[in-house]
């Protein structure tokens, strides 16, 4: 195989590739761009004008979807797949895959918007590089833009996988993408309703993608994702990347569950509490009434909501941070 096919053997020993540019035998270009960022471009032929831009490991210990690229990037080197699509893969946070953690210093997905801008340290020149390499890759003119940003979650979940799809005001959501991540296996997609500081947002509100977080499982330690079962992905992943993706139907959105978001949960100081156990799973449900979170100045977070549900309850981020959603359902009628 060739050496830039194995990105994450070089983004893990932090080495620089002698060779920055190889071609395969397809007679693909592959280029290695900077440590974790490689872009893949089909000869002009057979080219059919979509920019995919494939990121994980922005959190570093989030490792299905990074052994997931992984896979993708060998299969395209050795001549197993061949792309009709241009591509990006980005490994996020090198520093923090290579110690297994979620960051060093700092949360890369709280850096984008402009948010680095106002910090300092690896994390943030990080979220600005990224910034740099997506805007880049994204900025040749007429055609399509998707973005995939891959996750997996610290804690179990009520709905194994799901996407948040990211809000820019006057941009309706597209019916036809939620069908290709009902078919990528999503059984759920949360409806962004305001701006954020994540990567998919960035790429979404700045550089006009089609972008989502996806959420497919829980994190576990490199060798250690057997539980995570990312086989419709992968599939539909390889068509888009082929360009021979089955066509999707009218009914392609059954059984996808929609939610919008009803209140983010912000931590505000050190006495934040948030009232639920160690171990509540994403989804769970919350009655009329419960005490769901105190901070200080006698700010109580209530559930008022009908069908509110939590996800990503953390009440360890840094305050000024989320510290968990409240979702309510939605329904398809504001799609596009
Ligand atoms: O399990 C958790 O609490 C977090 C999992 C995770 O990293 N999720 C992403 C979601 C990004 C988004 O809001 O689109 C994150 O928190 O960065
Ligand atoms: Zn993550």
């Amino acid at each position: 195989m060739l050496a830039l096919g194995k990105l994450l053997e070089l983004t893990l020993a932090g080495r620089e590739p002698a060779e920055k540019t190889q071609l395969t035998v397809e007679g693909v270009r592959m280029r290695w761009l900077s440590e974790g960022a490689l872009e893949v471009r089909p000869p002009e032929a057979r080219d059919n004008g979509l920019d995919l831009l494939l990121s994980a490991g922005i959190h570093g210990n989030e490792t299905a979807p990074i052994e997931l690229l992984d896979r993708l990037l060998h299969d395209i080197a050795r001549g197993d797949v061949k792309p009709r699509a241009r591509i990006l893969f980005l490994f996020g946070n090198p520093e923090a895959i290579r110690k297994g953690e979620r960051f060093v210093e700092q949360d890369v997905n709280r850096l984008f918007n402009g948010r680095h801008e106002q910090s300092s340290g690896s994390e943030a020149l990080r979220a600005c590089e990224l910034e740099r390499l997506a805007a880049s890759f994204f900025s040749l003119p007429d055609r399509n833009r998707l973005h995939y940003d891959l996750h997996t979650a610290i804690r179990g979940s009520k709905i194994e996988q799901f996407a948040l799809y990211p809000w820019k005001e006057g941009r309706q959501h597209s019916r036809q993408e939620l069908a290709r991540l009902r078919a990528a296996g999503m059984e759920a997609v949360l409806l962004q309703n305001k701006p954020s500081i994540v990567f998919s947002s960035y790429t979404y509100d700045k550089l006009g993608a089609e972008s989502f977080t996806l959420e497919l499982g829980k994190a576990r330690p490199f060798g250690q994702n057997d539980g995570v079962n990312i086989d419709l992905l992968e599939t539909r992943l390889k068509q888009i990347i082929e360009g021979n993706e089955p066509p999707l139907t009218d009914a392609a959105l059954d059984g996808l569950q929609l939610f919008s978001v009803a209140r983010e949960i912000i931590k505000h100081s050190d006495s934040f509490r948030l009232n639920l156990p160690a171990d509540i799973e994403n989804f769970s449900e919350l009655e009329v009434g419960y005490l769901l979170a105190e901070d200080i100045a006698q700010t109580r977070w209530i559930i008022e909501e009908e069908g509110a549900r939590i996800i990503f309850p953390n009440p360890r981020v840094k305050n000024g941070l989320r510290a968990g959603i409240l979702i309510v359902p939605t329904t398809d009628e504001n799609l596009a």
